[in-house]
């Protein structure tokens, strides 16, 4: 047992409903200080909502959230973001027409009202998250990849404790998710805490110490990479009833 590791984030029997469709129903679960975490699950499990709930996006319908142990339920995201939580978008917007630096001091703010500051706060993210070299770049003339780390750069700017990351990886290739798992690596080196929801099992497996598993809205399975992806009910929810049976005996 790991001693003196205590919950950043805590969700207790959150629900969020959309006209009857239970989105995420009685979900829970716990982030440590330093803890890399992923949440994994089908296409329409609810992650997303999920995320949403938990910094502010959406309100719950009940459960709640804590956040180092303040109660932060249904509070507004730029409240949460002041508390320390911030999330990014799976579908990333940055500002076409501002550069790289003002997209990333747009998160700087949160944490200062000084323009030079937000400057050189931007700077130096953008070097930890490696686009230094396109601190100039208008926001429209980025690649995938790049509009990843920008998202994640103006998350990062806001100063989190807790960060909370949408499909990061999403559309980038092998060698790009090298790189930004290496870039998410050294972020949590740099003292954040990280819940991140990821389809690229890969990286999963290289970044989180534990995973849980959401279908149809409700945690099925939490453990490490390895335990999760020997549970037979997991097998079910990716490849349907019956799977883990057609698969044999290591699933069944
Ligand atoms: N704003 C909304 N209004 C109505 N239904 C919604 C809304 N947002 C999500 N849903 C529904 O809630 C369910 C969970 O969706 P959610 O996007 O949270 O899943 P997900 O696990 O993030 O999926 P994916 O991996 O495909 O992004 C889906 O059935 C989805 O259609």
């Amino acid at each position: 047992m790991i001693l003196g590791r205590r919950d950043v984030l805590e969700v207790r029997r959150l629900c969020k409903a959309f006209s009857g469709l239970k989105a995420v129903d009685d979900a829970a679960l716990d982030v440590r200080a330093g803890e890399i975490v992923a949440l994994i699950g089908p296409n329409g499990a609810g992650k997303t909502t999920l995320f949403a709930c938990i910094a502010g996006f959406h309100k719950p319908d009940s459960g709640v959230v804590r956040l180092d142990g303040a109660d932060i339920t249904g509070r507004a995201p730029h409240r949460i973001c002041a508390a320390g939580m911030v999330r990014t978008f799976q579908i990333t917007q940055p500002f076409a027409t501002i550069s790289v630096r003002e997209n990333i001091m747009v998160g700087a703010y949160a944490r200062t009202s000084d323009r030079d500051a937000a400057a050189a706060r931007a700077e130096a993210i953008a070097r930890q998250v490696g686009m230094g070299a396109q601190l100039d770049r208008r926001g429209a003339d980025l690649t995938v990849a790049g509009r990843k780390r920008l998202e994640l750069a103006r998350a990062l700017a806001t100063g989190p404790r807790l960060l909370l990351l949408d499909e990061v990886m999403a559309g980038l290739n092998p060698t790009e998710i090298g790189e930004i798992v290496e870039v998410i690596r050294a972020i949590r080196t740099g003292g954040v805490t990280i819940l991140l929801i990821e389809h690229v099992m890969q990286a999963v497996t290289s970044l989180a110490e534990r995973v849980y598993v959401l279908n149809q809205g409700r945690v099925i399975a939490e453990g490490t990479p390895a335990q999760v992806a020997a549970d037979a009910g997991v097998v079910e929810a990716y490849l349907g009833h019956g799977a883990a049976a057609r698969l044999g005996g290591a699933h069944a």
